[in-house]
């Protein structure tokens, strides 16, 4: 692969409907879109999943403009490469900023799964044609509100549910919903609200079967999980503290998590996201792709990696119409009776909607090799 130059575009989105989790609410998604053109004349696409407050990670999308432009866009113009495997190896001087390195890497995937003519999904390894929709329902102004959002999730065909908590919203929420739907598939998801003197009052969430409990401690814990996992029925998930195959490993070692949610941005890309799925399905650990309101080359991303064989879970991966009055490719990403339908044709399969892309761009640099 012989890259000629690559483009950053920053572009907003107003989201159809705010999404509140216990580190706050979004209203909207600032997302970098990146654009890598080969010598050959094709494009490879990607987006960085960076909010603009460093409250899910420490990454923001003004960090990652400055990582991708100052110093990653650098070192892939430093050699040609011949798969998109050796974009990590490229960037293991730089530390941490996986969000920034994963929008370039996935980019890279899309332009040689391109070139071969593949589907991404095919050039991962995807053993798929359909994969399974949840849906993550953020916290709400009433527990009323969120079970009859909930209702019209299960009519809409969803698979799984889950819903965000905290520490006054969670026991009597979870009650409500068992009470109202007692078999279906349901999650809760934390994001690090809880600490070591919580164990007692999460042992009482063991009451509702739920699926998992994701990431109910620390972003950087490990150990503490192990010992909650100890005492409680419910499998723990990790998403924010694990973005290596080696964090991984010793989260598995320790008995910190059953599962892990694995998003492609928080891991530093695809080949990362391989190596995870491949340490857990040999520990036997489910794995699942989590969304972080993707647009939709993002998104599309979401479910090429979800065709792996240990994605036995339902992914956070709604349809644009969950998200987006327009999203920014074409077809837009439809979900039917619980499913997307993965395309075969080449790349993520979806052609960026380049009239949306302009309406919605603020900026954008091109960086020429
Ligand atoms: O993309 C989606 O629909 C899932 C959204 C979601 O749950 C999350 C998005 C962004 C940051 C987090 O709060 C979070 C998560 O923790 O999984
Ligand atoms: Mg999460």
């Amino acid at each position: 692969m012989e890259i000629k130059s690559i483009t950053l575009r920053h572009i907003k989105m107003d989201l159809l409907y705010p999404f509140t989790t216990s580190v706050g609410t979004e209203f909207d998604k600032d997302i970098i879109l990146v654009e890598v053109k080969s010598k050959s004349g094709l494009s490879g696409w990607a987006e960085s999943v960076s909010i603009n407050e460093p409250i899910y990670n420490e990454e923001t999308v003004k960090t990652n403009w400055h990582m991708m432009s100052d110093y990653l866009i650098p070192l892939l113009f430093q050699d040609s490469m011949k798969h998109p495997n050796e974009v990590s190896d490229r960037f293991k001087p730089i530390r941490g900023n996986y969000n920034a390195k994963a929008a370039l890497e996935c980019a890279i995937w899309d332009l040689y799964a391109r070139e071969k003519n593949l589907s991404l999904a095919k050039a991962l390894g995807g053993v798929k044609d359909k994969v399974e929709v949840g849906i993550s329902v953020g916290i709400q102004e009433s527990e009323r509100k969120m079970l009859q959002q909930i209702e019209g999730y299960l009519n809409e065909g969803y698979k799984r549910i889950k819903v965000k908590i905290k520490p006054s919203w969670d026991v009597h929420i979870l009650k409500a919903i068992r009470q109202e739907f007692p078999s279906i598939q349901l999650m809760a998801d934390a994001n690090c609200a809880y600490n070591l003197n919580d164990i007692e009052h999460l042992k009482e969430l063991d009451a509702f079967h739920l699926t998992m409990i994701e990431q109910p401690f620390d972003c950087d814990d490990i150990i503490d999980h192990a010992k909650l996992q100890a005492e409680l029925k419910t499998p723990i998930c990790l998403d924010e503290s694990i973005h290596t195959v080696e964090d991984a490993r010793k989260a598995i070692e320790l008995g910190s998590c059953k599962i892990i949610n694995l998003k492609i941005g928080r891991v530093g890309g695809l080949t990362e996201s391989k190596k995870i799925h491949d340490l857990c399905e040999k520990h036997d650990i489910p794995v699942w792709c989590g969304g972080m309101l993707e647009a939709g080359i993002g998104r599309a991303h979401n479910i090429a990696i979800t065709t792996l064989a240990n994605f036995t879970l339902p992914g956070d991966t709604a349809p644009s119409s969950h998200y987006w009055k327009q999203d920014i490719i074409e077809p837009e990403v439809e979900m039917k009776d619980g499913y997307i339908y993965v395309p075969e044709s080449a790349g993520i399969g979806f052609v960026p909607n380049i009239k949306r892309i302009d309406d919605v761009t603020l900026y954008s640099k091109t960086f020429r090799n």
